[in-house]
């Protein structure tokens, strides 16, 4: 099949336990909790998103015909050797688009696979770096994990609702917007209270990178 991308670019990952590790992002196109257009955020599920999923035309973005020329596009942008190839899938929902095939033609390439996905679809096999980040009135399709990531705080998705699932790691990501800071002292006092989660805060923000 072919793929819609927003953009692919090397960055460090900014987010979660891999917090530092030097990445391909690879953004595809659409989400199915958001049209993506500020007009309709108001009456989205997903109404806190930070990110710009339309279209194709970012930074290495575009229609890729079939999985070769996506995994031949990712490792162009590489910018390292042979060794600790690491592509983050992201979006817009990930998990829209990814499939066996992709994910056999970036294997063959020797990239470690992670993604990061809403948690509504089921993953393909083979993903070797699994982030799952819930979103409150949206269904969790996801029992287990690498890495449970909750945007805190959702009035309607408290950690205590998915503290119990199957995830190695459970981080509380303080929402950015207008009240990033209010959100992240709360997001402090809940792991102070809760040692079962960690903070996990979006240091490429931090520190102006991608
Ligand atoms: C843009 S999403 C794309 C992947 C997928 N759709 C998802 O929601 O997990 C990437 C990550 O950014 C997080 N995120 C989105 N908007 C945010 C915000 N305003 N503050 C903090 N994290 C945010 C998401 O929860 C997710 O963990
Ligand atoms: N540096 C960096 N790290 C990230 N981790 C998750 C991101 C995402 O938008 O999925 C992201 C992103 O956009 N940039
Ligand atoms: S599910 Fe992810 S990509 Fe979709 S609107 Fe929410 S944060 Fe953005
Ligand atoms: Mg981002």
């Amino acid at each position: 099949m072919s793929y819609a991308v927003k953009e692919i670019f090397a960055t460090l990952q900014g987010e979660g336990a891999q917090a530092g590790r030097p990445s391909v992002f690879c953004r595809f196109t659409g989400c199915n909790l958001w049209s993506g257009r500020e007009q309709d955020r108001a009456k989205a599920v997903c109404q806190f998103c930070d990110t710009d999923f339309i279209g194709t035309d970012g930074e290495g973005g575009g229609r890729f015909a079939d999985a070769e020329a996506l995994a031949e596009a990712v490792l162009t942008a590489w910018p390292g050797g042979d060794a600790h190839r690491y592509v983050v899938f992201t979006g817009g929902e990930p998990l829209l688009q990814l499939d066996a095939a992709l994910i056999a033609a970036m294997h063959e390439r020797g990239f470690e696979i992670a993604v990061e996905s809403n948690g509504t679809f089921v993953p393909p096999p083979g993903i070797d770096w699994l982030c799952v980040s819930p979103k409150a009135g949206a269904a969790l399709t996801v029992a287990g994990g690498s890495e449970l990531k909750l945007v805190f705080p959702q009035p309607a998705l408290m950690p205590e609702a998915v503290q119990h699932l199957a995830f190695r790691h459970f981080y509380l990501q303080p929402m950015d917007g207008p009240d990033r800071l209010a959100n992240t002292e709360a997001a402090v006092r809940y792991c102070l209270a809760h040692p079962q989660w960690r903070l996990s805060l979006q240091t490429h923000k931090l520190i102006g990178i991608p």
